[in-house]
């Protein structure tokens, strides 16, 4: 791998990240918004084809993949120990001997972040202390998000002052079911001046919305109310995180940005486990929003099994038993 292509990897890590502070709300701008399902649907279906790109390219798009992992435990069975070795695994995410072998030696290469339960935050902080790795955590009443907003807010609270630098909010998915959009907006608002500082994904649960339309609106109302990312689902939905929810999401991004200068980040989460999968993605947002969006600082993937398929398929790139299945177009 060149020179060039690992210094990338390492260099999008250490930028600052975006903020969004929001703007008014204004429901003008996004009733009219229709999406059409189906061509979302054709267009998803151009970004799962095969086709060959050179191996040291898909190398280095695998690496920058790692970058940007919320690497994840959101379990019932989650204890400190599960925890701490998770965070190992964030301080050195890919194998010093796979690293050797693709030529680009010690990257300094993390994980975007860690992402846990609240109880489990202070666990995290202590095992990332002397990274730049942030700590996620889940907030709200995740994953259903049925608990009253005080007790909501009180988490978040709770939560940035256990130490925990980006909190992931569940909306609730009530108030686009019904319409209620000004009170979708006054309370992811209310949620982001609880996270002061700390950065504030709100995570839509796509899968619970019934129609691409909500998905788009949900989105605008989200970042109005100035989230810093969109996120598709807990991982605990029947449905998570797919290519057409990711189009409709990453649209309303880029004309977010058209409209206000701010660019919000992006986080699929839930079901994505194979670096085929992964390598979509990449080439999604490098597609819809351009290169500027394939970082850390504006997107992650949320993710509790996706790290352990990309690592082996860098392994099997090295032993050149690269599956051509995972050839896919991404540079
Ligand atoms: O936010 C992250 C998701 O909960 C992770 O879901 P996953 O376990 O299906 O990768």
């Amino acid at each position: 791998m060149s020179n060039s292509q690992s210094s990338n990897v390492q260099s999008i890590h250490d930028k600052a990240p975006e903020r969004n502070p929001g703007m008014d709300f204004d429901p003008g701008v996004f009733a009219g918004l229709r999406v059409n399902r189906s061509a979302v649907e054709r267009r998803a279906a151009t970004l799962g084809k095969r086709r060959t790109v050179k191996k040291d390219y898909q190398a280095a798009w695998l690496l920058k993949a790692v970058s940007c992992i919320d690497l994840t435990t959101l379990a019932g069975d989650d204890t400190p120990g599960k925890v701490r070795r998770l965070c190992q695994k964030a301080r050195r995410p890919v194998r010093q001997d796979i690293l050797d072998g693709l030529g680009v030696g010690d990257l300094g290469l993390t994980v975007g972040a860690v992402c846990v339960y609240h109880n489990l935050i202070g666990v995290a902080v202590e095992a990332l202390q002397g990274t730049n790795i942030p700590v996620a955590a889940v907030s709200t009443g995740f994953p259903a998000g049925q608990i009253p907003l005080e007790l909501k807010l009180a988490q978040v609270r709770d939560a940035v002052k256990a130490g925990a630098s980006e909190i992931d909010i569940v909306i609730s998915r009530s108030r686009v079911l019904t319409g209620d959009w000004a009170g979708l907006y006054y309370e992811v608002k209310a949620f982001r001046e609880a996270c002061g500082d700390a950065h504030m994904k709100s995570i839509l649960a796509t899968g619970e919305l019934a129609t691409l339309t909500h998905v788009a609106h949900a989105s605008w109302v989200c970042m109005m109310a100035g989230s810093d990312f969109i996120k598709t689902s807990t991982g605990k939905e029947a449905v998570n995180a797919t290519l057409p929810f990711s189009l409709v999401m990453v649209r309303a991004i880029r004309d977010y940005y058209a409209l206000t200068g701010c660019r919000v980040g992006y986080k699929p989460a839930g079901g994505i486990s194979k670096a085929k999968e992964a390598l979509e993605y990449l080439f999604l947002m490098k597609e819809e929003l351009g290169r500027e969006w394939l970082s850390p600082t504006l997107f992650r993937f949320g993710a509790s099994s996706l790290l352990g398929d990309i690592e082996r398929q860098l392994e099997h790139h090295l032993t050149g038993s690269y599956s051509a299945q995972h050839r896919h177009p991404v540079s």
